[in-house]
């Protein structure tokens, strides 16, 4: 058995691309939560907050997470409120190692500035102090989820990739 690569971390902080990137640099299997889940339902995460509410996102966000969580050797990016319950890191934790993409506010705030309409949660207008206390709320919870946290401030996607997979080839031996 492969363990599975598991991104967390704060939106903006490059889980998506980083996952997708290692996946093909490493030829491993993608997959990203948040993917999975506008398949399943057919609407875009921003419609499904807007019709029908965070916490019918977070229960799709759970039963997503439980079913990925059983696959072998994936890369797995994760939505960045997956470590507001439990279960979900309990699931991820059974068969991956989990890795943090640790951000300051001013790195998330200029990567998301072009796709800020993509985030409900940061739907606002200032949302630089939305990230704040959102990130905040959740500082505590991604440390205590993850096995590695990887500061991503000075690095690019790429170097961020590269990074994940020496600790990873690594944990192996
Ligand atoms: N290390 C990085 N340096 C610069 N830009 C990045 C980095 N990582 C991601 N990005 C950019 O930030 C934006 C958000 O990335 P994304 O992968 O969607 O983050 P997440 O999935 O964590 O919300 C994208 O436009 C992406 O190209
Ligand atoms: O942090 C969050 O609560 C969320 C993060 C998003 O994913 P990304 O972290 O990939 O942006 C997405 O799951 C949803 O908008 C909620
Ligand atoms: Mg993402």
């Amino acid at each position: 058995m492969r363990e599975n690569i598991v991104l967390i971390g704060f939106m903006g902080t490059g889980k998506t691309t980083v996952g997708r990137l290692l996946a093909k640099k490493f030829n491993m299997k993608f997959i990203d939560s948040d993917d999975e889940i506008i398949r399943k339902t057919g609407m875009s995460i921003n419609k499904i907050f807007e019709k029908y509410g965070e916490e019918y996102f977070r229960n799709l966000e759970k039963i997503v997470i439980e079913e990925i969580s059983k696959l072998d050797g994936c890369v797995i990016a994760t939505g960045g409120g997956v470590v507001k319950d439990e279960r979900n890191i309990l699931n991820l934790k059974k068969k991956g190692l989990i890795f943090h993409l640790n951000g300051s506010v001013s790195k998330i705030k200029e990567n998301l500035e072009s796709e800020i309409h993509k985030r409900p949660l940061l739907n606002c207008d200032n949302y630089y102090e939305k990230i704040k206390l959102l990130l905040e709320e959740r500082r505590e919870l991604y440390k205590r989820a993850s096995d590695f946290d990887i500061n991503i401030d000075f690095l690019s996607s790429n170097e961020v990739a590269v990074k994940i997979m020496e600790i990873y080839n690594s944990k192996k031996l």
